[in-house]
């Protein structure tokens, strides 16, 4: 780790952070460096990927919903501990982005958890660390979710989009931005729609798991060989969430009685049905955007499924490719969009709008620990 760390990161020049994501399908930490002024993208560095062992995933899974209690300090120990080590293979960072893992998501209700303690990680990576994203939007009567948008907005600048554009990050939940790159800023009126599509990945997965023992339906295999259920996919369709406009977002469980419709189906046809929910979940979310987009950029897990992907290319009337089309990575691109979020954060810019969260007014969340406050309240 960089012993002059933290020090670039005060100045208004390039910064290099490393951003670090668990995400909502329990599979592993992802962790990426981008350099950034915090308002443009000025180059991506290396990655790494730390997957979970099983035990560490029956943990995290066992805490999942839970607000407190032991299963939550325990997965709080399993996140600290595979981020601690994951970071200790960087070397000269000047900032981290640490997301956390989100247990529960109940921004009208209880609000948000992500477990992960960025002061603890601060002190023992020796460079301040950016955390708790999502409580201060959630606090000002936003969603908390999704906080991308942003770094998709530079993503759009970098690639020289002129016309509109869509993100779609298709992993344990899906997340949609539209963005309208004739907008100077991410917090202008109009520059970005952002809002959870439905469930992508996780429900399949948990499929997977207890039908089969199976991380995951990979390259969609199983669905390939099944017929999607029309009883059950409508009465998924029928779920008041897709009508209801934007800001919303979702918990990783929220769908999980209407997916359990698929129950009773064998197991390509469940596979199948998972799969064309999580499409149509997309193909609802497009009624929503002010116009139809030149191209849907896909990122995530998801955009290796082939099934599902040839489900979006013909329920969508636009052009749908997977980031690396336009040169990005997205096996990565969250966990460089929290990389980008923390400079924006130390740099006093907001990371989220009324147009991507619903939040009152735009605003900067996170808190930032530094090393030599580690120990003591953020
Ligand atoms: N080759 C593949 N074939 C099918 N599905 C795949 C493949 N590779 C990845 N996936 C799916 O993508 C998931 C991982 O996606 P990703 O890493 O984007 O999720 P995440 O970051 O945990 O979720 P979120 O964005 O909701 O926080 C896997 O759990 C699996 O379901
Ligand atoms: C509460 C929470 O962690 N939400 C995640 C989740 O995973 C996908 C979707 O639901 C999105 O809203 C968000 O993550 C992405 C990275 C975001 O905030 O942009």
């Amino acid at each position: 780790m960089n012993k002059a760390a933290g020090k670039r990161g005060r100045d208004v020049g390039p910064v290099r952070a490393v951003g670090m994501m668990s995400g909502t399908s329990l599979d592993g930490v992802d962790a990426a460096i981008v350099e950034t002024d915090g308002h443009w993208l000025l180059g991506f560095g290396s990655s790494r990927y730390r997957p979970y062992s099983p035990e560490e995933q029956a943990v995290l899974r066992a805490a999942l919903g839970r607000w407190s209690g032991p299963e939550v300090d325990a997965a709080a120990a399993v996140i600290d501990s595979a981020h601690a080590e994951l970071l200790a293979e960087f070397d000269d960072v000047d900032m981290v982005g640490f997301h956390g893992q989100t247990l529960a998501h109940e921004p009208r209700g209880r609000g948000t958890l992500q477990v992960g303690d960025g002061a603890a990680l601060a002190h023992r990576a020796g460079v301040p660390v950016v955390w708790d994203f999502r409580s201060d939007d959630v606090r000002m009567g936003g969603e908390g979710a999704p906080l991308a948008p942003f770094f998709h907005f530079a993503c759009a600048k970098m690639i020289g989009a002129t016309e509109p554009i869509c993100f779609l990050n298709l992993g344990g939940v899906g997340n949609l931005t539209y963005i309208d790159p004739s907008h100077a800023t991410p917090d202008a009126a109009g520059a970005l729609l952002a809002f959870d599509t439905g469930p992508a990945n996780a429900p399949l997965n948990d499929l997977m798991q207890s039908r089969l023992g199976q991380g995951m339906d990979r390259d969609g295999a199983l669905a390939a060989q099944g017929n999607v259920a029309a009883g059950a996919l409508e009465a998924f369709l029928n779920e008041s969430y897709f009508t209801r406009p934007p800001p919303k977002s979702l918990d990783r469980n929220d769908f999980a009685e209407i997916v359990g419709k698929v129950s009773d189906l064998n197991d390509a046809d469940a596979a199948a049905t998972l799969t064309g929910m999580c499409a149509t979940g997309v193909v609802m979310a497009m009624e929503h955007c002010p116009s139809l987009p030149a191209r849907m950029l896909v990122t995530g897990g998801g955009r290796h499924n082939p099934v599902l992907m040839q489900m979006l290319r013909a329920a969508l009337d636009c052009q749908v490719d997977p980031v690396e089309a336009v040169g990005l990575d997205g096996d990565m691109l969250e966990a460089q969009a929290f990389g980008f979020l923390a400079v924006r954060v130390a740099r006093g810019l907001p990371t989220s709008c009324p147009g991507t969260t619903g939040v009152a007014a735009a605003v900067g969340g996170g808190r930032i620990s530094r090393p030599e406050r580690a120990g003591l309240p953020a």
